[in-house]
């Protein structure tokens, strides 16, 4: 059985239904403690949304210095899949896996709502499920959701495909209205919106989110 591995920070919040849509496309979700320094053993991790330490300093930038950060970032060079949503994209940011950092929302209010986005890439470990191009709903909920990166960055990630998922309307100011992006291999995603609260029609509007774990689940049957 595959396994995936989701990190809980002190402060996270959204790690039982990251679990809980991993265990929906058939995987299994496996809980890593932040102080741990294993990965079990696991084939790709979850950061999960949430207020890991509180968002004190920045969003992410003290979760990124938690223990098990070391084997994530070891394992993500190493090719594993690494998906961060949201406090987890802050955190992929904070710990380079990512370029460019969050800031606050322009407005300055914490945003929740369904979010149309659409799907850029389709050649990442999490979206190749998706048809180039499709146009989704899912949850955003944040305060620090507002991408900034430096004009050389937005131009190479724009330039190699990296941009993963762009919102349909900005809700944060965020540069290139970016949403989501990769790393060059694309086994490293980071988006602000939530794909694991739209994964059961009992309480989602829609069931975009199920693709990302359907996407996982294919890269590493292949693996
Ligand atoms: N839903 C979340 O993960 C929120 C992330 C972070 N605490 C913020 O408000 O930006």
């Amino acid at each position: 059985m595959i396994r995936v591995g989701v990190v809980t920070f002190p402060g996270s919040l959204d790690d039982e239904d990251a679990a809980r849509a991993v265990r929906l496309a058939g995987l299994e979700a496996v809980p890593l403690w932040h102080a741990s320094d294993s990965l079990a053993g696991v084939d790709a991790v979850i950061l999960p949304g949430g207020f890991s330490y509180g968002d004190y300093l920045r969003c992410g930038a003290i979760a990124r210095f938690s223990p098990v950060m070391d084997s994530v970032i070891d394992a993500a060079n190493a090719g594993m899949p690494v998906l961060g949503i949201c406090n987890g994209f802050q955190v992929l940011c904070e710990s380079h896996l990512l370029p460019g950092a969050m800031i606050r929302n322009a407005g300055r209010t914490f945003v929740c709502k369904d979010q149309s986005l659409r799907v850029e890439a389709t050649d990442t470990a999490w979206t190749n499920a998706f048809a180039p191009g499709a146009e989704i709903s899912i949850v955003l909920k944040n305060g620090e959701g507002n991408y900034q990166a430096a004009p050389d960055t937005l131009r190479m990630l724009e330039d190699t495909g990296r941009i993963v998922f762009r919102y349909l309307g900005n809700p944060n100011g965020s540069a290139n209205d970016i949403a989501g992006i990769s790393n060059e291999r694309g086994n490293v995603v980071g988006l602000m919106p939530h794909p694991e609260h739209n994964v059961d029609p009992l309480v989602a509007s829609s069931l975009d989110g199920l693709p990302f774990f359907a996407s996982l689940a294919a890269v590493l049957a292949r693996a």
